[in-house]
């Protein structure tokens, strides 16, 4: 059993106050601020000042993690994650899903050279063959991404969670050199997606404000509001860059967030996927058809690990 302050990000959330600004005005320190995000114990002094300032009770900040509760995917990739355990379930996500996510936007790296990366830290490169090293960092940038996906799968989505896997994809990269690109920050320049125009850069603060709003206010979640935001947010496209890439994150950590097994897309459905994208007003089946056809895809992974999904 684990505690988790899911309950503390959900009152944060609803009164509009930061993780930061709360720590900020009770002194509390970054140390702290990470217990709270990676789900390890903090004092209960510390517990008590935050009820305090909240006005709420204790139970509304903090509780337990057990199976009932929560996924048994989630518990396996927390669990082997904050133990670094080789072969696991964990593991095997974690070459999957950047191996795929870095490949269908355009990485040369092939499966092998991301498992070697991600056991090893070494690549093997083939004689007269270029690398890029953005591939590199940006799998590099991946694995990390991933690791705070899952520390933060529990959590509201917010603006800072986002920007937060944005800055951690795009950080060290040659695009971070550049002066208009600013990591885990909205972009700056307009950009089309498919050839279709996204979110002007003035308006993509609020859009995304609205979106996440609409979103956070359900009171109940389908597969189906997962990629509808996944699609919302990829027309927002509010990144100058890694977009894609951030979107499917966010779309794994909600599916585990909400007890739905996760989807993966790989090169075999990647057109469908766009095709998908691109005709959502006018077809939801597509695109939900593609995902469902990228989970049964992760579901093969997951009978290796004999963990069931319905
Ligand atoms: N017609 C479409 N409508 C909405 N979103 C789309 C459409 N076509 C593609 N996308 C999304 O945009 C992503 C790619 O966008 P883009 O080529 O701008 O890449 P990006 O922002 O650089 O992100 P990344 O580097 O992660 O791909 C795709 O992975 C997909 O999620």
């Amino acid at each position: 059993m684990s505690i988790v302050y899911k309950g503390l990000f959900e009152v944060l959330s609803k009164k509009n106050i930061s993780i930061s600004e709360m720590s900020k005005d009770l002194n509390i320190s970054s140390a702290t601020q990470a217990k709270f995000r990676k789900g390890e114990y903090v004092s209960l002094q510390t517990l008590e000042s935050i009820c305090k300032y909240l006005s709420v009770g204790i139970n509304d900040i903090v509780s337990f993690l057990t199976v009932e509760n929560s996924s048994i995917l989630y518990q396996r990739l927390r669990e082997e994650m904050s133990h670094k355990i080789k072969g696991s379930i964990y593991h095997e996500t974690q070459i999957l899903l950047t191996y795929n996510s870095n490949h269908i936007e355009g990485s040369q790296l092939s499966p092998d050279q991301t498992r070697y990366i991600f056991e090893t830290n070494t690549i093997k490169i083939d004689k007269d063959s270029l690398i890029n090293v953005d591939d590199i960092i940006e799998t590099q940038n991946h694995f990390r991404c991933i690791d705070y996906m899952i520390e933060s799968t529990l959590e509201p989505l917010s603006e800072s969670l986002i920007k937060d896997l944005h800055r951690i994809l795009k950080t060290g990269t040659s695009d971070a050199k550049l002066d208009w690109f600013i990591v885990g920050e909205y972009k700056q320049r307009p950009n089309t997606v498919g050839g279709i125009a996204t979110t002007k850069p003035v308006k993509v603060q609020n859009e995304l404000i609205s979106l996440i709003g609409k979103y956070e206010n359900k009171k109940e979640y389908s597969f189906e509001d997962i990629i509808e935001f996944h699609y919302q947010f990829e027309c927002i496209h509010p990144f100058q860059d890694g977009n894609g890439r951030v979107g499917r994150l966010i779309a794994f950590k909600e599916c585990l967030r909400h007890g739905f097994a996760p989807f993966t897309i790989d090169e075999s459905i990647k057109l469908f996927y766009y095709r998908g994208l691109k005709e959502w007003k006018s077809d939801k089946g597509y695109l939900i058809d593609t995902c469902l056809s990228g989970q049964d895809k992760y579901k093969k992974l997951l009978d290796m690990f004999n963990i069931s999904y319905e």
